[in-house]
């Protein structure tokens, strides 16, 4: 994965693709396991940009799991953003192929850092309708909240300095499955 920026280095390399692979197994049975009573109601929503190849691994392993469909939908939340101020920002749109009212709705992000992105991917879901019940599954927690927000199911737990950054690759955007942390 070559995704450094300009005088980055890789402190840690975290997790493989077989690990990144492992960890979405483990997290889909939890969503199983948790939502049991209600499966019929599920749904996941992949956050842009790398939510959305992970709700679709997750839903492809729910599939074999248990041979259950559940609906995948992404959301931009980029208009929704709290650091928009002046700025103007792409928005490559939302695409939510299900009715949010009443469902129990899985939130998928790759990083979860400041908490500030799954605010606004509430936001955004909740303008869409009323779900039954939101979660949220990611697969790095990587610490420092701004927000009282935390995730329902976690791939891995790093701890990192606030001079870190969290790299996550996946095959389907960046042609390899990796999670670095890279630092100046
Ligand atoms: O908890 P937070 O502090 O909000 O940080 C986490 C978010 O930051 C990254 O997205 P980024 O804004 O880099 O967009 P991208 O996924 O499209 O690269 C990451 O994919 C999470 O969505
Ligand atoms: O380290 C970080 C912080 C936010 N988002 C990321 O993808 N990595």
């Amino acid at each position: 994965m070559s995704r450094l920026g300009f005088g980055e280095r890789i402190r840690a390399r975290i997790l493989t693709g077989d690990q990144i692979s492992r960890s979405l197994r483990r997290i889909s049975h939890e969503i199983l396991e948790r939502n049991a009573s209600s499966l019929e109601d599920l749904a996941l929503v992949g956050i842009l940009t790398r939510g959305v190849p992970l709700a679709h691994r997750i839903a492809q392993n729910i599939r074999r799991f248990e041979g259950l469909e559940v609906p995948v939908g992404s959301l931009d939340i980029t208009l929704h953003r709290d650091d928009l101020e002046g700025e103007d920002p792409e928005v490559k749109g939302s695409d939510i192929p299900f009715e949010v009212a009443g469902r129990t709705v899985v939130m998928v992000d790759d990083v979860l850092f400041t908490g500030r992105t799954a605010r606004a991917a509430m936001d955004a879901l909740l303008e869409r309708g009323r779900p039954a019940a939101i979660q949220l599954a990611v697969l790095v927690d990587r610490g420092h909240r701004e927000l009282p927000i935390r995730a329902d199911y976690v791939g891995k737990n790093i701890p990192t300095s606030l001079d870190e950054s969290v790299r996550v690759g996946l095959a389907e955007t960046d042609g390899e499955d990796e999670v670095i942390v890279v630092g100046g």
